[in-house]
């Protein structure tokens, strides 16, 4: 079974639109548990643009099923995850201004940095996840900085699915492959849609995990959260 996570970025970015508390994270939170979601995901950036840091720990308090946190691993965000202690943390390298993620880890280069950090959040019990492109040198660098899961980049799939969706996926088969012989988990997420979700589900084995926030958002504005999560469990079941 793969895991839908529901990233609610998108319903913070609304709330911050008018200063005020509309809508309200958590209650939002509390009910795409009940409608299904099997996780919560926040990627908290330095600006607090959208989740603010004070929303991870509300956060805490309420969410009953996986709770991931995302982001860059600056020490602002090292202090807020070991103080949080969720289910998991995703590490990613987005650059302060970046308008959403849009790259995974050069995991050769950054080797060092990133078996340090894990270390650190490893050691309080907090299972790691490190996003990556889908590309045989990165999934095999993932594996010496001592992860538990990867998590595959998921935007130039959505961007090609249209198109080639043989083209498309041909690159995460191939990395779920080796990630599957190094024994390393495998979770998914950027520009995924109710539209791409199952394609890509049935090609990757041993999809682990899938978080979705700005399509899921987006389609819900038409059919309502607890439609559209009842039918992503459907095409993850
Ligand atoms: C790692 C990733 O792909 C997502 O966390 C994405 O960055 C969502 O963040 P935004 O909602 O800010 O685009
Ligand atoms: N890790 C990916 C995520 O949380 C959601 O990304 P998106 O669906 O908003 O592109």
């Amino acid at each position: 079974m793969t895991k839908l996570s529901v990233n609610v970025n998108k319903i913070a970015t609304l709330r911050n639109a008018r200063g005020g508390d509309v809508p309200n994270v958590v209650n939002v939170s509390v009910d795409l548990e009940k409608f299904g979601a099997q996780g919560i995901t926040i990627h908290p950036r330095p600006d607090e643009r959208h989740i603010r840091y004070q929303d991870a720990r509300d956060l805490k308090k309420i969410v009953t099923t996986e709770f991931n946190i995302e982001g860059n691993p600056v020490q602002k965000f090292i202090d807020l995850v070991l103080e949080v202690n969720p289910t998991q943390v995703t590490l990613v390298p987005d650059a302060v201004d970046a308008i959403t993620s849009d790259a995974g880890w050069d995991t050769i280069k950054h080797k060092s940095f990133l078996q340090e950090v894990i270390k650190e959040f490893k050691n309080q019990g907090i299972r790691t996840s490190i996003f990556v492109d889908p590309v045989q040198e990165m999934i095999e660098g993932a594996k010496s900085t001592g992860t538990d899961r990867i998590e595959l980049y998921t935007e130039s799939y959505a961007k090609l699915y249209a198109t080639d969706k043989e083209a498309a996926i041909r690159p995460y088969i191939d990395s779920a492959l080796i990630a599957n012989e190094l024994e390393l988990g495998i979770n998914a997420g950027h520009d995924l849609s109710l539209e791409n979700i199952e394609y890509f589900k049935n090609s990757i084995p041993n999809l682990l995990e899938v978080s979705i926030g700005h399509a899921l958002v987006s389609e819900a504005l038409y059919y309502g959260f607890e439609t559209v999560i009842a039918e992503y469990l459907k095409k993850l079941s």
